[in-house]
């Protein structure tokens, strides 16, 4: 019960509909006693009496009964219903609203399909149990007590004799839902690796067809499909194995109600109504004991369901705000970013980052260069205050990133991510994302600047054009000049390139590295790349290996040091100097806007070139 204790703020604001629902239902079922007892008085009173001018009057009671159980019944669905939906709508909101907020960290584990079944499966089942189960509960009791107390009141003896099969019938049930509903939790598994690998199919079928793996598809899908087929087949059954027996002792005492209730008419120990009261009543008891494992097992998996639920919403937050968290005002923000000495290990994991330091000037453009694995990331990771560093100190303008109000903090920052992510929706939406108001123009500005708005100008809808799932039906290009539109727009005071123009040729990338030289002012901005040629405009270029920064500073100085840089520089350029050179030529001549800044590291870079 403690679940519900703790789901309790969900829905007690409903309290209202949650008795209301369950009086409805109770006084349903109590009025369902008067049947009997219409039937017993019909039979002894009226028909053994002869005393036929009151049927029309008995006919009026059945209709009024009839219609209030009725009115009863369509009140207990309305409310159930609504207590159901409600609670559920809270639920999920709070759901919704505890996943936004979720650290890193808790994600780094979860797992989207378990975190789907919650935020479905589970709070469905919380839904129906909170808006109808409890009351069935309830009421399963309320009709067990009702039935047996007029059964005995009627005639104990009878009653008893009545009762014999019951346990069985009990036991039966209770052991027929141990056995369906595992049968149950395999068939919805099945069906779940079923859809995962449609889904998967679907998702991935560029990467089937060109390895041309359909046939392989087709058997793995197969395979499953055949799982799936056993699983119904074995719940079949179990249910066409178990009914019968079931059916059985539920009837054997219905034939002991009429045996021995029928012979005790004979003898005149009760009355003939008295029997038929009892053979309508024995179904108040049968139906109970029938579903008795049915509600049992609904109980407890709407425990775990709800233990499921609270799990989330009772997670702990690694990130969070301090009592007395300083808001971050953009327009106080200078933009110096500090590293002190930071150490920083994943949970369960060697450090990824051993004594970072770094201290990035307001404006400046920091590079970080290193093998995959060896950090990058986990800086920007630190950076963002994905995670808290313990060993160290991230300090914004002098003040530690921890004590800065978490969301005026991140608001601060543009991330363009190696991989990019789009919403399905236009491109107009994903390009405005990050901020609430903003203009059409600011939006083509952006574009432009990012190199995109020449591509979906040509776009037949433009900017109104609806990219798929995971921006389907662009190149990995377009889709990263989409993403550095978004972070470009947020007009951030740090902007954050991951890798961000991987995906574009060199000479786009060139063009979209002068338009952010013009955007770079006054922005930090940290470079992560593979490219040399993306960070060699870098105020500062830290070249990490396995966590440790084995090598900072600018490329001409970088360039004349034997190391990772100078190595990686070699592999990029040795066979193609002059390439590279011209390349640096090209694309000044191209850009008449590229800054001041770049030329001097363009013409810096020619000359140590050419020696
Ligand atoms: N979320 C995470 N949970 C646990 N370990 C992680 C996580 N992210 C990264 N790591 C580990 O931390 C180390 C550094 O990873 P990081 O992603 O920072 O490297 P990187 O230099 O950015 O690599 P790449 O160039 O491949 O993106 C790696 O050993 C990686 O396995």
């Amino acid at each position: 019960m403690d679940v519900f204790r703790r789901l309790k703020p969900y829905f007690w604001p409903e309290k209202k509909l949650f008795f209301l629902a369950i009086l409805c239902l109770a006084s349903a079922t109590a009025l369902g006693l008067v049947y009997p007892n219409l039937l017993r008085y019909l039979i002894d009173d009226v028909i053994a009496k002869k005393q036929f001018e009151l049927v029309p009057r008995l006919a009026i009671v059945v209709v009024i009964v009839v219609s209030v159980k009725g009115l009863l019944q369509f009140l207990h669905g309305l409310c159930g219903g609504r207590l159901g939906n409600r609670v559920a709508y809270h639920l999920r909101n709070a759901l919704y609203n505890k996943l936004q907020y979720l650290s890193f960290q808790y994600y780094d584990q979860a797992r989207t399909g378990d975190l789907m079944s919650r935020l479905t499966a589970d709070l469905e089942a919380i839904r129906q149990f909170i808006g109808f189960g409890f009351a069935q509960l309830l009421n399963v009791l309320l009709m067990l007590i009702f039935g047996m107390s007029m059964m005995f009141s009627i005639n104990w003896k009878l009653a008893l004799l009545t009762m014999i099969s019951m346990p069985f019938l009990a036991f039966t049930a209770i052991r027929f839902e141990g056995k369906i509903h595992p049968a149950f939790r395999m068939v919805r598994q099945s069906l779940s690796s079923m859809t995962t690998a449609v889904q998967e199919n679907i998702t991935g079928v560029r990467t089937v067809k060109s390895f041309a793996r359909e046939a392989h598809e087709v058997d793995k899908f197969s395979a499953r499909n055949e799982d799936y087929k056993a699983m119904n087949i074995e719940s079949s059954g179990i249910w066409a194995r178990y009914f019968p027996i079931m059916e059985i002792l539920a009837n054997l005492s219905v034939v002991m109600l009429l045996g021995v209730g029928g012979y005790m008419v004979i003898q005149n120990t009760i009355s003939l109504g008295e029997l038929v009261a009892c053979f309508s009543l024995i179904w108040y008891i049968i139906g109970p004991m029938w579903g008795l494992g049915f509600h049992i097992n609904n109980f407890t998996n709407t425990k775990a369901s709800g233990e499921k639920i609270l799990d989330i919403l009772h997670q702990y937050l690694h990130v969070k705000d301090q009592a007395d968290a300083t808001i971050v005002k953009s327009s106080e923000v200078q933009g110096n970013i500090r590293f002190d000495n930071v150490t920083f290990a994943y949970p369960e994991k060697q450090p990824a980052l051993y004594d970072f330091s770094l201290d990035a000037k307001p404006g400046s453009v920091i590079g970080l260069l290193g093998s995959t694995g060896s950090g990058k990331t986990t800086v920007i990771s630190l950076l963002m205050r994905a995670y808290n560093v313990k060993d160290g100190r991230v300090m914004l303008d002098g003040k530690d990133i921890r004590s800065l109000e978490l969301e005026s903090y991140r608001n601060q920052i543009a991330t363009v991510f190696q991989e990019t992510f789009l919403f399905s929706s236009t491109i107009l939406n994903n390009i405005a994302y990050g901020r609430k108001d903003v203009t059409m123009d600011e939006i083509i500005r952006a574009a432009k600047l990012a190199k995109a708005h020449d591509f979906i100008s040509e776009l037949p809808e433009g900017y109104d054009t609806v990219v798929g799932e995971r921006g389907l039906g662009l190149s990995g290009g377009q889709k990263q000049r989409i993403a550095i539109a978004r972070a470009l727009i947020k007009d951030p005071k740090i902007l954050v390139l991951d890798d961000a123009t991987s995906a574009v040729d060199m000479e786009t990338e060139h063009e979209i590295q002068a338009g952010f030289s013009e955007v770079m002012q006054g922005r930090t901005t940290f470079i992560i790349a593979h490219r040399i040629s993306s960070l060699k405009h870098a105020d500062e270029i830290i070249v990490l290996d396995k966590g440790r920064i084995v090598q900072r500073g600018k490329h001409h100085e970088l360039l004349h040091q034997d190391g990772l840089y100078r190595q990686t520089y070699d592999i990029q350029y040795a066979d193609q100097p002059k390439k590279a050179d011209q390349d640096d030529q090209v694309a000044a001549a191209k850009d008449p806007e590229l800054d001041a800044k770049t030329r001097n590291h363009s013409s810096l870079q020619e000359r140590r070139l050419a020696h």
